[in-house]
């Protein structure tokens, strides 16, 4: 049976499971969260600023940590500047989840920053945790995949770990998730190792944070600055 929309809104069911699931494995996947209309608003926007070489080379980090090492990642990133309609529609998604998120996990995310991510055929994202060394930078990390058709043979498949295991090269994934349009992943940033495998076409994404609030040498951490 099927349920109406709930007092929350459309969507609240959705959203609440997703939570609800990052909270007890410390990860999730959500196939077809995302409505269509905006992957493909996102898609086509993410290949215009790519061909506007709007994007990045993909260091890793925030701007002042910037490192770029082709051996770690290789692909092209473009910073959210909240310019277009796609993007508006996709920081509200984030909003709906950062509520749920702040009244399941008690976690206090407030600033969501968000990434256009352009691999081309053979790019990859070696594993890694999303968080830095001795901050509570990122604490939530969100992956929205926006390709139409991707095939098992593709690759470029976004492989987790469990929780604890960051040290142990020799432990097994617990998901290998393609990155199918709609998809999305949910992880906690300082827990879950994950890795972008090889991809073997252009795969584009959204990739996303919720941060804490910090304070640093007596100053509230300063939002990042855009790239582009
Ligand atoms: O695109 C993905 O599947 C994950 C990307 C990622 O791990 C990152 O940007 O930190
Ligand atoms: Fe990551």
């Amino acid at each position: 049976m099927t349920t109406g929309p709930g007092p929350a809104g459309p969507g609240a069911n959705r959203v609440a499971a997703l939570v609800e699931t990052l909270a007890e494995q410390g990860f999730a996947v959500a196939p077809d969260f995302l409505d269509a209309d905006l992957v493909s608003a996102l898609a086509r926007e993410a290949l215009e600023r790519d061909r506007a070489r709007q994007t990045d080379t993909g260091g890793v980090g925030r701007k002042r940590d910037y490192a770029v090492d082709r051996t770690v990642r290789r692909a092209r990133i473009c910073w959210f500047d909240g310019s277009s309609p796609a993007q508006g529609q996709f920081l509200e998604e984030a909003e709906r989840l950062r509520q749920e998120i702040n009244r399941r996990l008690f976690l206090g995310v407030f600033e969501f920053e968000a990434q256009f991510a352009v691999y081309d055929a053979g790019g990859f994202y070696a594993r890694h945790l999303d968080s830095f060394r001795g901050r509570r930078n990122r604490v939530v990390s969100l992956v929205a995949y926006l390709n139409a058709d991707w095939q098992a043979g593709d690759g470029g498949t976004l492989a987790i770990w469990p929780a604890g295991t960051g040290g142990d090269a020799a432990a097994a994934p617990v998901a290998e998730v393609l990155p199918r349009a709609g998809t999305v992943v949910a992880m906690l940033s300082e827990e879950i190792p994950h890795e972008v495998r090889p991809a073997g076409r252009q795969r584009l994404s959204v990739a996303g944070w919720w941060r804490v609030n910090q304070m640093q040498g007596g100053r509230i951490d300063p939002p990042r600055i855009s790239l582009c």
